[in-house]
């Protein structure tokens, strides 16, 4: 059988081994199978290998929704009326387009350009329009030049001309125009690097060039951070709200047409989407994605988006989640345009039930859940059973008369992976968090939503890859019961390193007190990013740009940190803050020098505003900016090198190390210079002088390896590979007083440290600072 399919597909002109490949797929078989049959009739045996490669692409490429159009499309190949593959495919978009309505020959024929002849002729001038007008760029670059435009302006001029002899055309053209290769012309282009920041002392910490131009793609030219979906920009190709028949593996029977265009009417044509969390724990950075996705593309088209509670589960909700779902979903910046729960429709969902049973698609079963898990599950006993007899048992089952786990409904239909009849409805006698004792019966995931996302008119349900499997009954439950259809859209999930998301298994990591709650500042729940300082708007930026490829993502840490430091550079103030201070005395101040001393809030610009700080003849400085020896590389506070202060102009130079009684150093006495008045020193270090004492928090990767869920990575299970060392806390650092009664939250540089924000722990005696990141530059360049 299939031996005779590979000769047939061999004899249109396929190789042996891509007609072996092609008779693997069965549905690709049939429709080639089918395409040939046709065109021999048309065409005759004899023309196969002329138009083998067209009927292939009919066979591969025709979508499901317009295949009753094979037999037209392959008359147009066999009559030579359609040549290429560029007319097949303005011939497929036409017939999707125009889908509901009666076919138009005349209209169809010029869309395809059926009779329109080009010439070698037409090429050649086209061309030639095209390589004078792009002539001076094709001189400066040479074979470097970008000819993809180039290609687009001739196809615009001769819609269907053979593709091959216009590229063909094009290079000779050009060769004809700057002669052959040199050796220049086949190097590889360089890439413009960023310029390097010079090292003068506003440059070295914050700001460096690369950052500064980096930050450019998400700063606005008004200045505002730019939003999810400017961002994405239209790289998200999906169906117009109405078209959800142009999506692949749409399914669409008698009612869709009808269907699709009440809805339109309901909606007016906008988008509606929906962020669907079961309320069963804290957010994490991976629905982070799922919030951009859902309301950022709602927000891009000018659509609404819901939060809609997944509430089917009742022993698995609380309060708590339900109010931190939503702010965390407006601390990412989105506002519901409704928050509705699958739990306000239960009423209706029950009656659906009622209707799938009448309509003989749906059954009570008995066998237990047991016996239902996993593949190859016999198929019930109780499958054909009267439907006067499920509609009674499924109304005893609503009123309690039936014992939890003695009766599923289930519906008729198979899931992509093969399993059989999932269930819609069980039993289970826990009071809902919202509807209290109303019902004992409660509607699973298959069978909730898609039906709630067609009583809100939903355009595009966008989920995770692993609903896939779960399309088509998705599409059939809406179909039988003859309801709008949304299309679902899957993207990949977003995954990171180095840590957990499952809600179990932080859970697990809080009760055994490796971490403090579900936003310690070591986890990924959106409120653990927000305690560590993460603005909303770089989580936003890290989805923007993972989400643009619909794969899943395992996202590197650094990657979000990246997003983190474009953010904060151009919105957390700076200040200045010793982590591990090391007492230093000024003998002697140089004359008039001020008691407190001006410092920008930006250096980069110093229109943003400025603050004050203290200076006087005791300050304290960085442990590690001082060593009594060392090498060149070394450009700080040695006996033998002075050093400069930052912001003060001066310059200090040690005079006498004091150490303590085990030889540690613990206080230096320095004179001082201005900076104007002696030899540039290589550095200048941050400092702090009358500080306030306060604690700072910092953070490494939780765990010791990228995936500590894979047993073949962790033998030992993820609760073996923590890291002890993941949190560092410093109860007497010191930051300059302009950070003092900063809000919890507030976020500082803290110049040469890395970015810091306030911990909701702070007192007003004490406040306490988490590092967030550390800058981008390497400490040893410090
Ligand atoms: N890692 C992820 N990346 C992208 N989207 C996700 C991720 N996890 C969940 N989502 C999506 O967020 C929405 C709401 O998720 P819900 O809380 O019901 O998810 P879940 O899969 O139970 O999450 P968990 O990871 O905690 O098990 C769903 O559309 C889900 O597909
Ligand atoms: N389709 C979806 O987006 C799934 C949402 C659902 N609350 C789940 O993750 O189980």
């Amino acid at each position: 059988m299939a031996d005779k399919a590979v000769d047939l597909f061999v004899s249109i002109g396929l190789t042996e081994q891509k007609a072996k490949e092609t008779s693997k797929n069965a549905q690709v078989t049939e429709n080639l199978t089918q395409a040939i049959k046709l065109a021999d009739d048309f065409a005759g045996v004899g023309a196969r290998k002329e138009i083998g490669k067209l009927l292939y692409n009919v066979a591969t490429k025709l979508k499901p929704q317009i295949k009753n159009h094979m037999n037209l499309l392959v008359q147009y190949i066999s009559s030579k009326k359609i040549t290429s593959e560029d007319q097949l495919n303005a011939a497929y978009s036409f017939l999707l387009h125009n889908i509901d309505s009666d076919f138009d020959a005349k209209a169809f024929e010029d869309v395809c350009g059926v009779g329109v002849v080009v010439t070698s002729e037409d090429i050649e001038n086209a061309v030639e329009e095209v390589v004078k007008k792009h002539k001076d760029g094709l001189q400066s670059k040479r074979y470097h030049y970008n000819t993809g435009p180039m290609l687009g302006e001739i196809k615009s001029k001769i819609r269907w001309a053979d593709g091959k002899a216009v590229k063909h055309e094009l290079d000779m053209q050009i060769l004809d125009l700057l002669g052959p290769k040199t050796e220049a012309d086949r190097e590889k282009p360089q890439k413009q690097k960023a310029p390097k920041a010079t090292k003068t002392e506003s440059t070295k910490t914050e700001n460096n060039a690369s950052s500064a131009a980096a930050a450019d793609s998400i700063i606005s030219s008004d200045g505002h951070l730019k939003g999810f979906a400017e961002v994405m920009g239209d790289a998200l190709k999906f169906h117009k709200p109405g078209e959800n028949y142009k999506t692949d593996g749409y399914v669409i029977v008698p009612t869709t047409m009808d269907s699709l265009q009440k809805h339109l009417k309901r909606t007016g044509g906008k988008v509606f989407t929906r962020f669907p969390p079961e309320p069963n724990g804290i957010l994490h950075i991976g629905h982070a994605k799922a919030i951009n996705f859902n309301f950022g593309y709602a927000r891009a088209t000018g659509g609404h988006c819901y939060l809609r509670y997944d509430d089917t589960n009742p022993e698995k909700e609380e309060e708590k989640f339900f109010v931190a779902i939503k702010e965390m979903v407006e601390w990412l910046g989105y506002k519901p345009y409704k928050v509705t729960h699958a739990s306000d429709n239960f009423g209706k969902l029950y009656e659906c039930a009622v209707q799938l049973i009448q309509k003989g698609h749906a059954y009570v079963c008995h066998m237990p859940a047991d016996a239902l898990k996993g593949f190859n599950v016999p198929d019930s006993p109780w499958r054909d059973r009267p439907i006067h007899e499920s509609l009674q048992l499924f109304e005893d089952m609503k009123r309690g008369k039936i014992n939890e786990g003695e009766a599923t409904l289930r519906m008729k239909t198979t899931l992509e992976e093969g399993k059989k009849d999932p269930v819609a409805y069980r039993i289970k006698f826990t009071p809902h968090h919202r509807t209290g004792d109303e019902w004992c019966i409660y509607p699973t995931y298959d069978f909730t939503h898609c039906l709630c996302d067609s009583f809100e008119d939903i355009t595009h349900s966008m989920c995770t890859k692993e609903f896939q499997s779960r399309r088509s009954s998705y599409y059939w439950l809406c179909n039988v019961l003859e309801r709008y259809c949304p299309v679902q859209w899957e993207y990949g999930r977003l995954n990171l390193g180095y840590t957990v998301m499952s809600k179990r298994k932080i859970a697990k990591l809080i009760s055994e007190g490796i971490v403090r709650d579900w936003d310690d500042p070591r986890l990924f729940t959106l409120t653990a990013l927000r305690r560590r300082g993460f603005p909303p708007e770089a989580i936003n930026y890290l989805c923007a740009k993972v989400g643009v490829t619909m794969a899943k993502t395992c996202t590197d840490m650094s990657m979000l940190e990246s997003c983190v430091r474009e953010v904060l550079n151009v919105s957390a103030k700076r200040a200045m803050a010793v982590l591990r201070p090391l007492k230093v005395v000024i003998s002697s101040l140089p004359p008039n020098t001020p008691k407190e001393l001006p410092v920008p809030d930006f250096p980069a610009d110093e229109s943003r505003g400025s603050h004050t700080i203290p200076f006087g003849s005791t300050i304290y400085i960085e442990q590690d900016d001082f060593r009594e020896s060392a090498d060149k590389s070394f450009y700080r506070l040695t006996k033998d090198h002075p050093v400069g202060l930052r912001y003060a102009g001066l310059v200090i130079t040690v005079e006498k190390i004091i150490k303590d009684s085990l030889g540690k150093v613990s206080e230096l006495q320095v004179s001082c210079k201005k900076a104007s008045e002696t030899e540039k020193p290589k550095a200048f270090i941050h400092w702090v002088a009358d500080p306030l004492i306060c604690e700072v928090r910092l953070y490494e990767q939780l765990f010791k390896h990228k995936n500590p869920e894979d047993s073949s990575e962790v033998p030992g299970g993820y609760l073996s590979d923590i890291n002890h060392e993941s949190l560092e806390v410093l109860p007497t650092a010191m930051a300059d007083r302009s950070v003092a009664s900063a809000p919890v939250y507030t976020k500082f540089q803290f110049e040469r440290n890395g970015y810091f924000s306030v911990d909701p722990d702070s007192t007003p005696q004490k406040l306490i600072f988490n590092r967030t990141v550390t800058l981008k530059e390497d400490p040893g360049k410090k």
